[in-house]
């Protein structure tokens, strides 16, 4: 069995519960209120920046050319089009530039964020990839899923379903899955371990992004 489907395979009750975040389920809908879909917004744009990152990591760890210049073209296609993109997407909510730019991170997107740096900025190829995976996988998965529904259709949301379920994120996400397979096959049992537990906490995070978007978890108020 490739690594990438031991994976989903050991953790299949988080990674479930992902995919069904009543987020994600009422955005499969139609229902999602806009405010929390504006909240998840401007938080996702904060977190891309960090995440953008993550890919030029790679680029640096990676030993192999082929892999060094993808990276760099996942890291200018985030920066240039993706973000580029979202800003477009923003103003369709009213959200400004500017109110992108002064946004502050919530805990979770801070943690998050924190985390998947620390954890790819401290190990090789390999930390870099399980960090960075469930955010691509789960995203082109959940795209995927919600292709042919209501949300799909929905005049602010159909974007969004695009965005993540079409062939480009498609073939994007397949290779970074390809890559992690390879570079897992040579690791021990205790190094099986510890990838799979960085993939089980980033997974974890995405669930927590999704809460605190549905929420609108943010700092607590200290007068
Ligand atoms: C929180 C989060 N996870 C994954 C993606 C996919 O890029 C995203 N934009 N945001």
């Amino acid at each position: 069995m490739q690594f990438s489907d031991q994976l989903i395979t050991e953790l299949k009750p988080v990674w479930q519960a992902n995919h069904n975040h009543p987020f994600v389920k009422e955005l499969a809908a139609g229902t999602l209120p806009v405010s929390k879909f504006k909240f998840y917004m401007v938080q996702d744009y904060l977190y891309l920046i960090d995440y953008a990152k993550l890919f030029a990591l790679g680029a640096a760890k990676a030993n192999d050319l082929a892999v060094e210049a993808k990276f760099a073209e996942l890291l200018s296609e985030t920066l240039n089009t993706e973000m580029a993109l979202h800003r477009q997407y923003a103003q369709q909510f009213d959200i400004s530039e500017a109110e992108l730019t002064n946004a502050e991170p919530t805990p979770t997107t801070l943690s998050y964020t924190n985390y998947m740096l620390s954890v790819a900025q401290s190990g090789g190829l390999d930390k870099v990839l399980v960090a960075l995976l469930p955010c691509m996988w789960s995203y082109n998965q959940i795209g995927k899923q919600l292709v042919g529904t209501p949300g799909a259709n929905h005049p602010l949301y159909a974007n969004w379903v695009e965005m993540y379920s079409d062939d480009d994120y498609t073939a994007l996400t397949d290779w970074t899955i390809g890559l992690l397979n390879q570079v897992a096959a040579g690791k021990n049992e205790f190094e099986i371990k510890e990838l799979t537990n960085i993939f089980l906490n980033t997974t974890r995070y995405e669930y927590l992004f999704w809460t605190m978007a549905y929420d609108h978890q943010t700092w607590p108020t200290i007068k």
